[in-house]
């Protein structure tokens, strides 16, 4: 795992954004795995700028979001298929039957999972996942407690995830309290995953997640598994890293040919 840290949220996004520049210019059919949250909007905004003004392209690349709620009505302001069309893929030329993500709105909840997973295979599985991370640890909507090995499939969320997920609602009461997500062995089947904090509220779950044991318990430490792991983050969010100038140090060393 590679820990990046970086003086603001601006800095990170710029990072990011250059690798997924790379793949998208280069590739012939980039996919994208892309995440909801605040942490990677200031990515998205680099994203889109760089469309606008630099002429980068999405033509070509198809996308897959990590998780959706359970229970909102098709269309609903604060699905994450809609909030990532708001966000990102509406405001760049991503077809929009090129962004696909896991079937909340399914009669059929208990085969999404499994259909979801078929459909990231068949496309030939995620160049760049992005992620963010929550207070208690959950990578996706994959809670405390979930499966290593876990597939795509219906969560219940903690009472401290809807309570931090209301303010995009009028009320905590509006939060659904289940999910369709990718499990963490989904996740860990991307080839190169980015996972971008941000805040000294992160502080915690991101110490646990680099430096503690790899644990259900928080569930985000199963990136000490993958071979392509980079973590970025600002000042306060590294904040609670006991090697964090070990970190610094390690990547203002390395070979300027390696990118993220
Ligand atoms: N399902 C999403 C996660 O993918 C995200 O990482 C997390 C943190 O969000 P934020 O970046 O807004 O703190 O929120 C939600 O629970």
């Amino acid at each position: 795992m590679e820990i990046v840290i970086q003086q603001t949220a601006e800095d990170i996004a710029s990072v990011v954004a250059d690798s997924i520049e790379q793949l998208v210019r280069s590739h012939a059919a980039p996919i994208l795995g892309l995440a909801t949250g605040s942490s990677p909007l200031p990515v998205y905004r680099e994203l889109v700028r760089r469309h606008a003004e630099d002429g980068l392209s999405f033509a070509r690349t198809r996308a897959f979001l990590l998780d959706e709620y359970v229970g909102l009505p098709q269309g609903h302001p604060e699905s994450y298929r809609e909030v990532i069309r708001r966000e990102f893929t509406g405001l760049v030329d991503i077809a929009d039957d090129h962004v696909q993500s896991p079937d909340g709105f399914s009669s059929d909840v208990a085969t999404a999972g499994t259909r979801y997973d078929a459909a990231i295979a068949a496309a030939g599985g995620v160049d760049i996942q992005l992620l963010g991370i929550g207070t208690d640890g959950h990578i996706a909507f994959n809670e405390p407690g979930s499966s290593l090995a876990s597939r795509t499939r219906l969560k219940t969320l903690t009472e401290q995830t809807r309570d931090d997920n209301a303010r995009f609602f009028d009320s905590v009461d509006d939060v659904p309290y289940h999910v369709l997500t990718q499990g963490l062995g989904t996740i860990l089947e991307a080839r190169h995953l980015v996972l971008v904090a941000t805040g000294a509220n992160k502080a915690d779950a991101v110490a646990a997640m680099v430096e503690g044991p790899v644990s259900a318990f928080c569930p985000g430490s199963v990136l000490q598994l993958h071979p392509h792991a980079t973590v970025l983050l600002d000042e306060a969010a590294a904040s609670g890293l006991k090697l964090a100038e070990y970190y610094r140090y390690s990547y203002n060393h390395k070979p300027a040919w390696q990118g993220l």
